[in-house]
């Protein structure tokens, strides 16, 4: 056999190893993902996108990559990263699959182009929804972890700012706020990437009062708008359907054009009077036990509620409360965030119904 040929066989051997290596390695980690959509999720939808990738990928796996394999003399074998040991989470477990998922793509497209371009474009359309597919992870995780969420910290500005909110995350706070009427939009800018920061870290919302703006700058989860606020419309536009966006309501009108406009939540308030939103009068309990038995989204009660009145707010059938300064002013704001989850995690969020 001449060179030419002998340079040639070993060429397309190595091209096989790739695409036979990267089509396991894409079939993997799809088969990872695909069962937390099914499992963690119970989303169907997601689930069978999962599956119906792997066949696809299946189609192009063939006998003739597959003989191709050889595992003993794959220098890669050996090779790790601590970073592969751990996963922190499963939402680790998830981004270092669709990492692996997207690169493995990548590779099957260069590298099919070469032995087969038919393949190489069907990689190529695989690689893109596979981004779609991390984006609506993304959104239902945002909306599963919205649904549990319980207690709602809307920061105010206070000099401890981080350090409360961060103590309050530590007490098993799954959802913040970042509110602030009057610094600077720098201050405010800085404020929010920070805030944003230590939220991911703990695996925690993070939404920015009124301004969408700030909320895309530092890739928040969402956005929350009063009713003076932009239209909800207009901040579906330009945050897009994966994230957020809860509105104030104040009363039954309120409330449904906000459900009717697409909110994913909504705050019903304030049930008392409260210096933090000066000159807004109370919207009182007969509001409250109308969104209770009217609301087809998460609602949070919000106004006035501390630990003392408490016990009166849940009386009124409220799952969910948004705190300012309980928990902002508190000495110790990890332990004033603990009673409320004991308090509100005693009836059960799973059970609430949003079918009436
Ligand atoms: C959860 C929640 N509910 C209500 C509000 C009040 O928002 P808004 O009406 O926009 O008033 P300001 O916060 O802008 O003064 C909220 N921020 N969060
Ligand atoms: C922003 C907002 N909207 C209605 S009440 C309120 C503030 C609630 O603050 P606090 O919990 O300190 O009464
Ligand atoms: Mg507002």
């Amino acid at each position: 056999m001449g060179n030419t040929d002998s340079q040639a066989r070993f060429v397309q051997l190595a091209l096989c190893r790739i695409l036979d290596a990267n089509l396991d390695r894409a079939r993997e980690g799809l088969r990872t993902i695909e069962e937390w959509c099914r499992f963690g999720l119970d989303n169907a939808l997601l689930t069978e996108e999962c599956k119906q990738l792997r066949q696809e990928l299946a189609h192009w796996h063939t006998p003739a990559l597959r003989a191709a394999r050889d595992t003993p003399g794959d220098a890669g074998t050996v090779l790790t990263h601590p970073k592969e040991a751990e996963r922190s989470s499963v939402q680790a477990v998830l981004q270092a699959n669709l990492c692996r998922v997207q690169e493995a793509l990548r590779v099957l497209e260069e590298y099919g182009k070469v032995y087969s371009p038919e393949m190489g474009a069907a990689c190529k359309q695989m690689r893109y929804r596979v981004y779609t597919l991390e984006s609506q992870l993304t959104a239902d995780q945002r909306h599963q972890l919205l649904e549990r969420s319980s207690l709602y910290l809307v920061t105010s500005p206070t000099e401890n700012l981080f350090a409360t909110v961060e103590a309050a995350l530590k007490g098993g706070l799954t959802l913040v706020q970042y509110r602030d009427k009057t610094a600077d939009d720098d201050v405010r800018l800085r404020n929010a990437q920070k805030l944003a920061h230590i939220c991911r870290h703990y695996g925690a919302l993070f939404i920015v009062n009124d301004r969408v703006d700030l909320a895309i700058a530092v890739d928040a989860d969402g956005v929350h708008l009063g009713q003076q606020d932009i239209p909800i419309a207009l901040a579906r536009q330009l945050l897009g359907s994966q994230r957020l966006i809860g509105r104030s309501t104040h009363c039954p009108e309120d409330l449904h054009r906000a459900i009717d406009e697409g909110a994913d939540y909504i705050g019903v308030g304030p049930v008392y009077e409260t210096p933090t939103k000066a000159g807004r009068p109370a919207a009182g309990f007969d509001y409250v036990r109308y969104a209770a038995a009217h609301a087809t989204v998460p609602w949070f009660a919000i106004g006035g509620i501390d630990t003392s009145n408490l016990p009166d707010v849940l009386a009124a059938n409220v799952k969910r409360v948004a705190i300012v300064r309980a928990i902002m002013h508190a000495d110790q704001p990890t332990l004033t965030t603990q009673y409320f989850l004991s308090q509100l995690t005693q009836q059960p969020l799973l059970g609430t119904s949003y079918d009436h």
